[in-house]
């Protein structure tokens, strides 16, 4: 699952009112006359409801994630346009992954390094990146797996407990010159993993996967269909298992910067 970022301006959004109960989570929108609106899932899909494709359009994030979201939507707003849906669907988005974000997170990286204060690196494979719950992240990242990941690892992930997610281990990599160059082939303590490229200019870098393994089988040989390399994009992100075997060939040239969360229950 590629999830991407470059749209609509969310103040823009309209007004949306709705009733419904079984709402998973409420989160605050502001729309253009600085009204403050609530965005809502629902806890469970409307498994009736048949998505719209949102492929025509030049969206911020991936057409497939709106088709997806869609079934989540509260019913008042699942009988509108699909205009209105999208600028829904498109603020939740929005608040859960929001720009800033990701400088917040390059200036902590920046601070930690030139202030060499003591991290804990985020994995023992890593010598450069830093561990973010600890840091002020905590809460934004719960609501980033529970209000975002959980749904879509529900249908995407069903098998490794997708919707049950309850913890979580943040941290950001870093690569390029002075930094680490490439990443072994490995899997992740995760049920699911996000990995978002926060930036910034760079060559090289991508993903290579090469099946899902468990523990025992990890070192087995992968069939030519399962492999597959994912190219990083700033701005972007993949969503996959955690157990999907794979490592991240050299960034050689520039500087990249990916956040990651391993999900966990
Ligand atoms: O460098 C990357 O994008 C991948 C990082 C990764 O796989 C990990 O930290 O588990
Ligand atoms: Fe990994």
């Amino acid at each position: 699952m590629l999830l991407n970022n470059d749209f609509i301006d969310h103040k823009k959004s309209s007004t949306i009112k709705n009733d419904d109960s079984n709402i998973k989570d409420n989160t605050t929108i502001e729309d253009s006359s600085s009204n403050k609106v609530k965005g809502r899932l629902m806890q469970n899909p409307n498994k009736n409801h048949k998505s719209e494709s949102y492929d025509d359009l030049k969206l911020d994030f991936s057409a497939e994630l709106f088709s997806s979201l869609e079934n989540y939507l509260p019913k008042d707003i699942l009988n509108t346009s699909r205009d209105n849906k999208v600028k829904y669907m498109y603020t939740i988005l929005h608040d859960y992954l929001p720009p800033e974000t990701q400088y917040r997170v390059e200036h902590f990286e920046k601070w930690v390094n030139t202030t060499n204060f003591q991290v804990i690196r985020p994995t023992t494979m890593n010598k450069f990146g830093v561990v973010l719950d600890d840091f002020g992240f905590q809460t934004m990242f719960d609501k980033l797996m529970e209000g975002f990941i959980c749904p879509l690892s529900k249908v995407l992930f069903a098998k490794v407990g997708g919707s049950t997610l309850d913890f979580h281990h943040g941290f950001v990599v870093e690569y390029g010159i002075d930094k680490d160059v490439d990443l072994g082939f490995h899997v992740d303590d995760s049920e699911v993993t996000l990995n978002v490229c926060l930036g910034k200019q760079f060559s090289g870098g991508e993903l290579f996967f090469r099946g899902i393994r468990c523990e025992k089988h990890m070192h087995t040989k992968s069939h030519p269909e399962e492999n597959f390399d994912y190219f990083h994009i700033p701005g972007q992100a993949v969503l996959h298992h955690g157990r999907h075997r794979h490592g991240a060939r050299a960034t050689t040239w520039g500087h990249r910067v990916n956040l990651i969360l391993w999900c966990k229950r």
